[in-house]
C-alpha cells in the first residue's frame, strides 16, 4: 500500500496474512463508551455504532474513519465480538426488518477495510452471533458510485437503519457526508420494498424479484435499440469481464458470489490504485457521451486534496474512475446510470 495511516484502535495487519491484532488500542486511545454509543468526545448517536479498523484505506477518502473522527463510532480491536448486527461479506443470511430489535438494542457494526484485501481480515476472530449481508443496493459514495452491492461503510450502516425501519437514523448518519443522502434517494424506492419485508427471506424473495425486473428491463431497452448504444450496452470494446452487471449475467449477481466477481486482477495487483490512491493523475471530468475531458489543476477549482473529496465529491471528476476503463451501466430501478467501468476498491 502506498499510503496508510495508522489510526485510533487500528487493527492494521503486520504482515500480508497475518491475523494477530494491532497492540495500537492503547487505553489512552480507547474511546470510552457510555449507554446508547455515546463517546469520549461527547458525541452522540442514538445506537451503538462500532467498526473493526483495519488501516487498509486511504484515511482521507475513508467514510469509517470519518465517524470515527466525528466520534460517532467505536473502534474494536480483533478479538473482540459485537453483540448488535454485525454488517460484513462474512455474513450468511441478509439484514431484514425482523432484525430491529437487535439493531435498537445492541447497535450496528461493520468492517473497515479495502474491498480489495478481504481476504487478510481473520473474519474469525471478528463479527458476533448476527453477522448480515445486505440484500442489492447501490453505492453513492464516490469511491464506487453507482456499484451495486459495494457500499462503504457508512452506507452500510444507513442501509441497515433504513432496512430495518429506523430511516431518521439512515438519515442522521448519512448526513454527515455531502453526498450522503443521495444513497436514500438512489436506492428509495428498493429500500421501501425492503421495509415491507419481514425476514431474511422475504428480503431474498424481493431482491430476486428486483433484480429480475432490472434485467427484463434492460433486455426491452437492448431490442428497442439493438444497434450499439453505449449508454445501454457499454463499451463492449473495453469489457474485461469483471465486476457485476446486472444487466448481463444475472447469475453471476448474487449476494455472496459479489466479492470475487467484484475482484480484478488489474487493482488487485496494484494496491495504490485499489485504494483510489495514486491511481489519480489530476482531474478528469466526462461529457455528456462520457468521454474523458482533462483539466489543469488550476483550471478547475474543484481541484483539491482527497480530504475535500471526501466533503465534496465531484462524481464526475471523481479520481476512481481510471483513464483505460470501459464505461459501465448500472441499472438503478427505472434509471439508469452509466459509469466508468473500473471503480478503485476501498
Ligand atoms: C470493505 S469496507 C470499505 C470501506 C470504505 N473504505 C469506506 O470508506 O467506508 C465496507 C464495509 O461495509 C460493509 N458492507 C458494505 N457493503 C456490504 C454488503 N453488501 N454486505 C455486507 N456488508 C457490506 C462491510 O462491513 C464492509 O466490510
Amino acid at each position: 500500500m502506498a499510503k496508510s495511516s495508522k489510526g485510533k484502535g487500528s487493527n492494521k495487519q503486520r504482515g500480508a496474512h497475518s491475523s494477530k491484532p494491532s497492540s495500537g488500542h492503547t487505553s489512552t486511545h480507547r474511546h470510552v463508551e457510555s449507554k446508547h454509543g455515546a463517546n469520549k468526545s461527547g458525541k452522540n448517536f442514538p445506537v451503538k455504532l462500532a467498526m473493526w479498523d483495519f488501516d487498509q484505506c486511504d484515511p482521507k477518502r475513508c467514510s469509517g474513519k470519518k465517524l470515527e473522527r466525528l466520534g460517532i463510532i467505536k473502534s474494536l480491536r480483533v478479538g473482540q465480538k459485537f453483540q448488535g448486527i454485525v454488517v460484513s461479506p462474512n455474513g450468511k443470511s441478509v439484514v431484514c426488518p425482523n432484525d430491529r430489535n437487535i439493531v435498537e438494542e445492541n447497535g450496528a457494526a461493520v468492517v473497515e477495510c479495502s474491498w480489495a484485501r478481504l481476504d487478510e481480515v481473520p473474519f474469525n476472530k471478528i463479527g458476533g452471533r448476527n453477522e448480515r449481508l445486505l440484500p442489492y443496493l447501490v453505492a453513492a459514495n464516490q469511491v464506487n458510485y453507482g456499484r451495486p452491492w459495494r457500499l462503504n461503510c457508512v452506507e452500510a450502516l444507513a442501509a441497515c437503519f433504513a432496512i430495518v425501519g429506523r430511516l431518521d437514523l439512515a438519515t442522521e448518519l448519512l448526513s454527515h457526508f455531502s453526498w450522503g443522502l443521495q444513497f436514500l434517494e438512489l436506492n428509495k424506492e428498493l429500500l421501501e420494498v425492503y421495509q415491507r419485508c419481514t425476514d431474511a427471506d422475504s428480503i431474498k424473495k424481493a431482491e430476486d424479484a428486483w433484480l429480475e425486473q432490472i434485467e427484463k428491463e434492460a433486455q426491452e431497452r437492448k431490442a428497442r435499440n439493438p444497434g450499439d448504444d453505449l449508454w445501454l450496452t457499454g463499451n463492449v470494446n473495453h469489457k474485461k469481464g469483471h465486476g457485476v452487471t446486472q444487466n448481463e449475467n444475472k447469475d453471476e449477481a448474487e449476494v455472496g458470489s459479489t466479492w470475487e466477481q467484484g475482484e480484478n486482477s488489474e487493482y488487485e495487483s496494484d494496491e495504490s490504485a485499489a485504494d483510489g490512491e495514486e491511481a489519480y493523475h489530476g482531474p478528469v471530468k466526462y461529457d455528456s457521451l462520457g468521454n474523458e475531458i482533462t483539466l489543469s489543476e488550476s483550471s478547475d477549482p474543484e481541484y483539491s486534496d482527497s480530504e475535500e473529496l471526501l466533503e465534496e465529491p465531484d462524481f464526475l471528476g471523481d479520481n476512481s474512475f481510471s483513464n483505460d476503463s470501459d464505461i459501465r451501466d448500472v441499472t438503478v430501478g427505472l434509471s439508469k446510470v452509466a459509469i466508468k467501468g473500473d471503480v478503485t476498491e476501498q
